[in-house]
């Protein structure tokens, strides 16, 4: 399997469908040998930006470099790209070796030789024992299993998967993600998932780009796209947060990072509005003023120390390094 550490760059990257702009100069670099997440609400553009960099979409402006050689006009086999798509798209009337073994085909390289990378590749992905199975005699995980072995056999610097995971029972797609996640750090390439789940970022990205309204809103490694959002829009998409109106601005604060206290005790006083018991933790909801909501995450023992209930007037604090300046 390839090890090339390239760097795939988007420049300036613009897609257009007549009036829609889909995608709008936007500009990144991707880091060689990293699980990026391209994460955002449906119809953000993730796809779109994922087929411009596969080559299944032209791109309207702007270029794509991998390793500073532009791929932008390459037809999709030539760009050192795979695409794993959503319903994996596998041809029903062919084997599990032979779907993986397709390209090899196209390409024409000889049958021995097929078969032994394919066979190669199922091993990988802990398929052998299945190769003479039709597809609609797998299981969802294990079609995703081919699907991924067939990107793979082209040996892809980057691969690029749109949203594999959402075809998956929630069982199956933890259990999934972790696979994707291994894989990705044995092979060393690079992956770009595009995915509108912030957990499934979360778990598996060492980068997440979000994307809002055909821009890039944010990108960074997952915690810091996490803790540190940069705007309300990203702080209430990876979610756990409040955005809180001070005098010197807007801040999202992590809701755990808001403490409980006596209502004099408090930097600001609250109502409570609701109380939600999720196991680990206990969500205390309180209405400040301005009619503004915040949510406080509580450990479970702590909150059953002192409980609170709907009506209590209660105070909130919170260390202020904990606030994170928003800048829209
Ligand atoms: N072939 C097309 N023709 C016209 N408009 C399109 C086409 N494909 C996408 N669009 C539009 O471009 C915008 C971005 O779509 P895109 O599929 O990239 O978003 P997305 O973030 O991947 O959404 P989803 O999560 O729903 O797949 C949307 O407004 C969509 O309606």
């Amino acid at each position: 399997m390839t090890t090339a550490k390239q760097d795939l760059e988007l420049v300036a990257v613009t897609k257009r469908y007549g009036n829609t702009v889909a995608v709008d100069a936007i500009q990144h670099r991707f880091k060689p040998g990293s699980y990026a997440c391209l994460l955002g609400p449906s119809g953000c553009g993730k796809s779109s930006t994922l087929r411009m960099i596969a080559g299944h979409e032209s791109v309207t402006d702007g270029s794509i470099l991998l390793g500073g050689r532009d791929i932008s006009g390459l037809a999709p086999a030539q760009r050192g790209t795979a695409m794993m798509f959503q319903n994996y798209a596998l041809f029903p009337h062919l084997s599990v070796i032979e779907n993986v073994a397709f390209s090899l085909k196209m390409k024409g390289v000889d049958a021995p030789q097929r078969r032994k990378k394919a066979g190669e590749m199922l091993e990988l992905v802990d398929l052998t024992a299945l190769s003479d199975r039709l597809p609609d005699q797998l299981s969802g995980g294990q079609q995703q299993r081919v699907a991924l072995a067939r990107a793979l056999i082209t040996r892809p610097e980057v691969l690029l998967l749109d949203e594999p995971l959402s075809a998956l029972d929630p069982f199956l797609r933890v259990r999934m993600r972790s696979e994707l996640k291994k894989l990705q750090k044995e092979l060393g390439i690079s992956f770009i998932h595009v995915t509108h789940g912030q957990d499934e970022a979360l778990a598996l990205a060492d980068e997440i780009v979000v994307m809002n309204n055909a821009v890039i809103e944010q990108a960074g490694p997952a915690r810091e796209v996490f803790n540190a959002p940069r705007t309300r829009f990203v702080a209430q998409f990876m979610g756990g947060h409040n955005v809180i109106a001070l005098p010197e601005g807007h801040y999202a604060i992590r809701s755990d990072a808001i403490n409980v206290t006596a209502p004099e005790a408090g930097l600001l006083d609250g109502c409570v509005t609701a109380v939600e018991y999720q196991g680990t933790h206990v969500s205390i909801i309180s209405r400040i003023v301005g009619d503004e909501e915040i949510t406080a995450l509580v450990p479970d023992n702590l909150f059953f120390s002192t409980p609170h209930h709907p009506g209590d007037r209660i105070g909130l604090r919170w260390d202020a390094e904990n606030l994170h300046q928003l800048t829209a």
